[in-house]
């Protein structure tokens, strides 16, 4: 996808009037290594050949806004109701971005009033936009030391006209929606519906979401804190593979479309022996399968360990006729159901083992909700606060449509558009994928996968 200047703009309300608190502390700032000023911009791309690539001036390069607090602002901040709204699934650091969204909001702008909308975009319909809880830095203080989400979250659709009936019933000036793809369509939509009524009402999205799967971040926040409990799981699956005759370890792990949780996981692991993701489709039979490979395995030093993202390898399920494991639909909120590639390898793992004289002990975990249901560690504490503050910053300045990112490590507005406009993936030809193989040792591909070319295709297309 090649995106222009144009495509990255970011919509604001209007003109920005009013004094904003930081203009003193903003009054000698410029663009240094560690810090962007709001004039200057943010390159999308960072190597010599890409830009190289476009051949346009530096001022026509394809660059971000950057994120962070403005001399002027949109709103005035006596004025300002905020709506706060957490939607899909949970993620570590939910509280965190809460509490740093009503500290700034609160004790640098002196926004009085803060609503949290409950259980998701639920919270935005008429039925519930009543049941808002006042947020305010002591209702807050103490919420980042949990996991989970203080105001609830929910799947499930709801209609956006609704929703801005709701904003306009409430009074709320600025809304922050913190989701992952679904939640930034969903801010998508009540954006361009709130436009279309001619409302000036700011919508700052603030990307979630333990997939990673989301585009124009480098990490989305809370991945970390998933990754490093489920690193834990593959750590127990090893040893007890390793301590037992024909031990097969086998961890499952969060990550519908995208495997970086598996790679991620497995690196710091650094005990797997085969990483399973569904960007790189794979074979179970013939002498170049997974199969075989497991079995060299057990035959060479007496266990393997295997971790699989619960996407991968969704084409073998129907494939290997085990109907029980399939998935079936869609949930509320649209998201494919998976089949369950976990229980296919346990039980082909199993008869082919033990058709072979090595009658396995299968060590099979499925931490499912135990690696995102974990509070922030340290690492995504501090980034979650300072999404919030940029997310702040940004609906203060009037900026709308946009979510706040951090981009080649500078935080950044990115269109709502640019957020749900692809899908985040582990690229098989990339240097992440080139690490977990390196570590694995296992082979690029695992026999003719059935639509490699296909699978590859439609996914790094965009
Ligand atoms: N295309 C869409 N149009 C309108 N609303 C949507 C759309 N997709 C998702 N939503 C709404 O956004 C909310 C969150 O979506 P979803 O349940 O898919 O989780 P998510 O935000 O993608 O988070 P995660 O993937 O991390 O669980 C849901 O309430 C859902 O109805
Ligand atoms: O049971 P739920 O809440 O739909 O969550 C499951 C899904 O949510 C995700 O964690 C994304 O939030 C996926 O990896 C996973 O399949
Ligand atoms: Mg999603």
């Amino acid at each position: 996808m090649t995106l222009h200047l144009d495509d990255i703009r970011v919509r604001q309300l209007g003109e920005c009037r009013y004094d904003s608190p930081f203009s003193e502390l903003l009054s000698t700032k410029q663009t240094s290594p560690h810090y962007v000023a709001e004039g200057d911009r943010v390159l999308l791309e960072d190597t010599v050949s890409m830009l190289a690539k476009h051949g346009l001036p530096p001022g026509r390069v394809p660059s971000f806004e950057a994120a962070g607090p403005r001399r002027k602002i949109y709103f005035d901040p006596a004025r300002v109701t905020a709506g706060i709204v957490t939607c899909g699934g949970l993620c570590p650091g939910l509280n965190n971005v809460i509490r740093g969204l009503v500290q700034e909001l609160s004790v640098h702008y002196g926004v009085k009033r803060i609503l949290g909308f409950r259980n998701g975009l639920q919270g935005l319909t008429a039925e519930h936009r009543q049941d808002t809880v006042d947020l305010t830095p002591d209702s807050v203080r103490d919420i980042h030391n949990a996991g989970g989400t203080i105001l609830g979250s929910s799947r499930g659709g709801q209609d956006a006209d609704e929703m801005v009936d709701t904003l306009v019933l409430r009074g709320v000036d600025v809304m922050f929606v913190i989701g992952g793809d679904g939640g930034m369509r969903a801010a998508t939509f009540l954006s361009e519906a709130i436009r279309a009524r001619g409302l000036e009402i700011a919508v700052v999205g603030v990307p979630k979401t333990i997939d990673n799967d989301l585009p124009f971040t480098d990490q989305s926040f809370g991945f970390q804190s998933a990754f490093a409990r489920a690193t834990d799981f593959i750590s127990s699956v090893s040893v007890e593979a390793a301590a037992s005759p024909n031990g097969v370890g086998i961890v499952k792990l969060m990550g519908r479309h995208s495997g970086f949780i598996a790679s991620y996981a497995a690196l710091a692991a650094n005990g797997a022996d085969i990483v399973l993701i569904p960007e790189v489709p794979f074979a179970l039979g013939g002498p170049d399968g997974l199969l075989a490979h497991v079995e060299k395995h057990v035959r060479a030093k007496g266990f393997v360990v295997i971790v699989v993202a619960e996407g991968a390898g969704q084409d073998l399920i129907e494939q290997y006729g085990l109907p029980q494991h399939n998935g079936r639909g869609t949930d509320a909120s649209g998201n494919v159901k998976l089949g369950n590639i976990g229980e296919l390898l346990k039980e082909t793992i199993n008869a082919h083992l033990t058709a072979a004289g090595l009658t396995p002990t299968m060590r099979y975990l499925d931490p499912s909700y135990a690696i995102r249901s974990v509070a922030a560690n340290a690492y995504d504490s501090v980034y979650c606060l300072r999404l919030a503050h940029a997310a702040v910053h940004a609906a203060m300045a009037g900026r709308t449509e946009v979510a706040v990112a951090r981009w080649r490590r500078r935080f950044v507005h990115v269109p709502l558009s640019l957020m749900t406009s692809r899908r985040n993936q582990v690229d098989p030809d990339g240097d992440l994928w080139m690490s977990v193989l390196e570590t694995t040792c296992q082979p690029a591909e695992f026999g003719a996968a059935p639509d490699r070319d296909g699978v590859r295709a439609a996914v790094f297309s965009a």
